[in-house]
């Protein structure tokens, strides 16, 4: 499926740097370069360099030389699209930038839409859909867990794991669906014990790609971590001192943050979303209660929970201390909670240490004079646990192909089901090719919706 237009786009950001990248594709892009440029080797024309190969020379419209560049030729089917692909380096000057694409624009291409660059190397076959998503995944990455997990997708992780199970699950379909032609006559062709084993291999990483996926989207979007406690404890101290920044508002009026305030944090490759949250009180501000309510909401949709307690709590009274933090696991009995005792810079050395011998799993710190915010942190990264990471299994980070893999589970589930209760196969048949057509939605084997495409690609950059 050939695009016909020749599309160009900067690929470099918009603004000044030392270089800047033209990129054209397109059946017309080297000739339409070719028309001005001027080789420093005389009479050298680029319709018959190689592929691959770099010249010097340059941009010139009407004899005025624009600037001094390097284009780089890329010869269909050898480029990043499959089509032939010109790149010109030129000075990161954005009026050279504009005069150069502006006189290509004007000489038969087109400005490329958002990700039109990688739409086109889908559709000519240089990578699939699900390869396609990871190249804007890696572009957006950030962290080194979410830069691991894409760099594996756009090597074809998810595909891979699925290729072999998924063309065995189509050679039955066909035999199975050779029995009904032949449905008088009491014939089996596809092997039932093997069948079955295969449907229950396919159950099996299907059900482990789908569990990959709630950690596999924290990692992607920054794990979420609310920080809740009563007023005044210093959630906002504490959001401050981690983000090592004066983000909330301080102060010792209880009740001083009402909206929840939150920020990415990088700690040991993995990306964490701190959440400050309202103080938790019984008020009969109405505002307040909002934000009270809101803070009860963020800890729900949490994975983890930071709760915080003024230390001095533990001094007047350490059943009170005790009893707010049993209240608070009976609140979130699933929810992995951190307790932080809080203002540890105003208590004794003697209250501190009984403080820290009498509750366990306590962190003790002063958000304030920021110690103990490196156990903290090392706590945090102890909690997420990375090892499927190391171990490069596939992890699912789109919220697409996990919607994908669950229709697929229903359909396999269904299949199971069928063999199961011995129902006749043209029953089940089509619960197998509804499986495929599932499988196969995550790398865009069959006809993909237009719709879906502009969705995927329109989120992407220009340029890429
Ligand atoms: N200058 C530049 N840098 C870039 C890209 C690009 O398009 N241009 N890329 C864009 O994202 C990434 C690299 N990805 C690429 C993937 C394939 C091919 C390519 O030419 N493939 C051909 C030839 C392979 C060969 O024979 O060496 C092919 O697949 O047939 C180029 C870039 C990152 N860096
Ligand atoms: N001594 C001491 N004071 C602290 C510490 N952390 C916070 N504070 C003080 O405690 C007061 C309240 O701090 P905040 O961070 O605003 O408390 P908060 O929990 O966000 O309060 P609300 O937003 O009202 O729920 C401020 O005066 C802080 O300076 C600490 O570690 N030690
Ligand atoms: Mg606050």
């Amino acid at each position: 499926m050939m695009q016909q237009d020749t599309i160009i786009a900067l690929a470099t950001p918009s603004g000044v740097g030392a270089i800047s990248v033209i990129r054209l594709s397109g059946d017309k892009s080297i000739e339409i370069v070719d028309t001005f440029f001027k080789s420093i080797k005389k009479g050298k024309s680029l319709k018959t360099q190689k592929t691959h190969t770099i010249h010097l020379g340059h941009i010139t419209n009407n004899d005025i030389i624009v600037d001094e560049v390097l284009v780089s030729v890329f010869k269909n089917p050898n480029s990043y699209t499959g089509e032939n692909v010109v790149e010109i380096s030129c000075h990161g000057s954005s009026f050279i930038q504009q005069e150069i694409i502006q006189l290509f624009l004007q000489n038969g291409c087109r400005m490329a839409d958002n990700g039109e660059f990688t739409m086109r190397a889908f559709l000519n076959g240089k990578m699939d859909l699900s390869q396609a998503e990871a190249v804007a995944d890696v572009i957006a990455s950030n962290s080194e867990a979410s830069h691991k997990m894409a760099i594996q997708q756009m090597r074809g992780g998810i595909t891979n794991e699925l290729k072999e199970l998924r063309a065995q699950l189509l050679d039955f379909a066909a035999l199975i669906e050779l029995e009904l032609d032949f449905s008088g006559e009491d014939v089996e062709f596809a092997d039932r014990t093997k069948f079955k084993e295969l449907v229950a291999k396919i159950t099996f990483v299907l059900k482990r790609l789908i569990d990959s996926f709630a950690f596999g989207n924290a990692m992607k979007n920054g794990i979420p971590v609310a920080i809740i406690g009563e007023p005044n404890v210093g959630k906002s101290t504490l959001l401050n001192t981690l983000l090592n920044e004066e983000k909330a508002i301080v102060s010792d009026i209880a009740g001083t943050t009402r909206d929840a305030i939150e920020d990415e944090l990088i700690i040991d490759g993995v990306a964490f979303r701190f959440i400050d949250t309202a103080g938790i009180r019984e008020t009969k501000d109405v505002v307040e209660n909002i934000g009270i309510k809101k803070a009860y909401e963020k800890a729900e949709n949490a994975q983890l929970i930071i709760f915080l307690i003024d230390s001095n709590k533990f001094s007047y009274s350490s059943e009170d201390f005790l009893q707010e933090i049993k209240t608070i696991k009976e609140r979130f009995p699933n929810k992995r909670l951190l307790v932080i005792a809080n203002k540890i810079d105003t208590l004794s050395c003697h209250d501190s240490s009984i403080l820290q011998s009498e509750i366990e799993n306590l962190i003790l710190l002063s958000a304030k004079n920021k110690t103990g915010i490196e156990e903290l942190k090392a706590e945090l990264t102890s909690l997420v646990n990375i090892g499927a990471l190391s171990n490069n299994e596939t992890i699912v980070t789109n919220s697409r192909h996990f919607e994908a893999l669950n229709n697929a589970l229903m359909a396999i589930t269904s299949v199971q089901e069928g063999i199961d209760l011995e129902i006749s196969t043209d029953l089940f048949s089509i619960d197998i090719r509804e499986c495929l057509r599932h499988l196969g939605n995550i790398t865009g084997e069959y006809d993909v919706d237009k719709d879906i495409l502009g969705h995927i690609f329109g989120n992407f950059c220009i340029g890429k």
